[in-house]
């Protein structure tokens, strides 16, 4: 089954690149024994289509979307460049003029204006799917289109698609803040993809960040540095996998699956992932990995919630399970221990029927509500991925990204309590009711998750 990924905004569009670019040459990178092949194959028909005019090379299932043109020409020009595999000539709709950081002006003014024709772009893309399994939205929280644009096109992408599953991609704004209004711009739109979305994956640009100084050993970190972590962490999520005990029958419908197993409440949709290992070139020529040692670790950084394997907190212990909320926070008033609704592990590479997963299994991971066998799904492929010999991404709706959602609800909040830049959005058509509407709608999945 294939997807169609809508790229929205400066963001987006670059993430977006950088995830083609992992499938591809993670799929190239397969042996050309008949496994491999098949791997293939398989990664290409989610990810490709192969008839437009233009000889062999794949042309990537996606629309860009952007209101300015710059960046698209860049995305365009660059996959091109690959002579690997490239965007469809017309797969992308541009403006003039963004939407200056402003969500409303991306919601109520370019969304509407722009609805006709990107919907008609994806409709085309939907045709070219033998089977479709749904559709990725790849956009930040910060910037006006993503955030604004990218959520009217959301709602569209429901209305016209009921049956289809829609995952959405959002990129976590730098806490230090670049754009003055991000809190806003977050908290509007998580609130209101909470009601269209299935999923939201988050990647936080802080996190990446840190991966790429200390993990990576970068020193100047550009955004395709930090887009190439995040493209190997949902690469590692979205190739070809096998979600049963056959090792040979990779799942059909990669969003439907995500889903099934990670959302299983409408209350609690957010996600996010954590990869092992992740190491420049030259230190991974020089490493080896044991499944058990990668367990060990992955199993702590979902606990004490670390996002990479350096700076892991080993004192956290999980409460047993039964004991009140309370229990579980520290003195300092700090959730320590990461409680999941659901977990997801994914592991890639030689001899994964050897990963030893039951430390995942244990019920104390778990919210008390969470049934046994719904708990932890692992996910399996035993080709390596991306140049890893063995490596394993968990996907987790769990606490992990309460504290950063809890900061900016309560920044943008002290925000509008004092009415600032507010009039820069009624003016676009927001009621300050519907900024009231949201900051309830996410105040609700705090307290949801605080709960856990
Ligand atoms: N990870 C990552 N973050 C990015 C990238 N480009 C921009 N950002 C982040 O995205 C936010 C700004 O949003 P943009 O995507 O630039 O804005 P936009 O959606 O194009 O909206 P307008 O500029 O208002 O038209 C900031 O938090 C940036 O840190 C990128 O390539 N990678």
């Amino acid at each position: 089954m294939s997807v169609v990924v809508v790229q929205l905004g400066q963001c987006g569009n670059q993430v977006g690149r950088e995830l083609f670019e992992v499938v591809d040459s993670d799929a190239r990178g397969q042996g050309a024994k008949a496994d491999g092949e098949r791997y293939r194959e398989a990664s290409l028909d989610r990810f490709f289509s192969c008839e437009e005019s233009g000889g062999n090379v794949p042309t990537a299932r996606a629309v860009l979307v952007d209101m300015e043109s710059k960046v698209i020409g860049r995305t365009l020009s660059s996959a091109a460049k690959t002579g690997r595999w490239k965007y469809g000539d017309k797969n992308y709709f541009c403006q003039k003029k963004g939407s200056g950081n402003n969500w409303a002006n991306g919601f109520y003014i370019h969304g509407p204006k722009c609805e006709d024709a990107v919907m008609n772009l994806v409709r085309q893309e939907v045709e070219k799917c033998d089977r479709l399994s749904g559709f990725i939205t790849t956009m930040s929280l910060a910037g006006g289109t993503g955030s604004g644009l990218g959520t009217y096109v959301t709602g569209c992408l429901r209305d016209t698609y009921p049956n289809s599953f829609i995952l959405n991609h959002v990129i976590w704004p730098h806490r230090t803040g670049e754009v003055i209004v991000q809190n806003y711009n977050s908290v509007l739109t998580l609130s209101h993809l909470y009601q269209s979305s299935d999923g939201l994956l988050i990647h936080e640009n802080d996190t990446i960040h840190k991966i790429c100084s200390q993990l990576l050993n970068i020193k100047q970190i550009s955004f395709t540095d930090v887009n190439k972590v995040i493209a190997h962490q949902l690469g590692s999520i979205l190739q070809p996998v096998c979600t049963g005990l056959c090792l040979t029958e990779y799942s059909r419908s990669p969003l439907g699956d995500l889903m099934e197993t990670l959302v299983t409440h409408p209350e609690y949709k957010l996600l996010s992932a954590m990869s092992i290992p992740q190491m420049s070139d030259t230190s991974l020529a020089f490493s080896t990995f044991t499944w058990l040692g990668l367990m060990k670790h992955l199993r702590q950084m979902l606990i004490s919630n670390t996002k990479m394997e350096e700076g892991i907190d080993w004192q956290v212990r999980p409460t047993p399970a039964g004991l009140p909320v309370a229990a579980k926070i520290s003195p300092n008033k700090e959730l320590r221990f990461n409680t999941s609704v659901s977990n997801l592990l994914i592991l890639r590479g030689k001899e994964v029927q050897n990963a030893e997963t039951g430390g995942f299994n244990d019920q104390a991971l778990y919210t008390s509500w969470t049934p046994a066998e719904s708990a932890l799904s692992v996910w399996q492929a035993s080709q390596t991925f991306n140049k890893y010999e063995r490596s394993a991404t968990m996907v987790s709706n769990s606490q992990s990204v309460l504290k950063p959602l809890d900061s900016v609800v309560r920044k943008a909040w002290n925000m509008f309590a004092s009415r600032a830049y507010v009039h820069q959005y009624t003016k676009y058509g927001i009621a300050e009711e519907d900024f009231l509407d949201s900051f309830t709608t996410m105040e609700q999945v705090v307290a949801s998750y605080s709960n856990l």
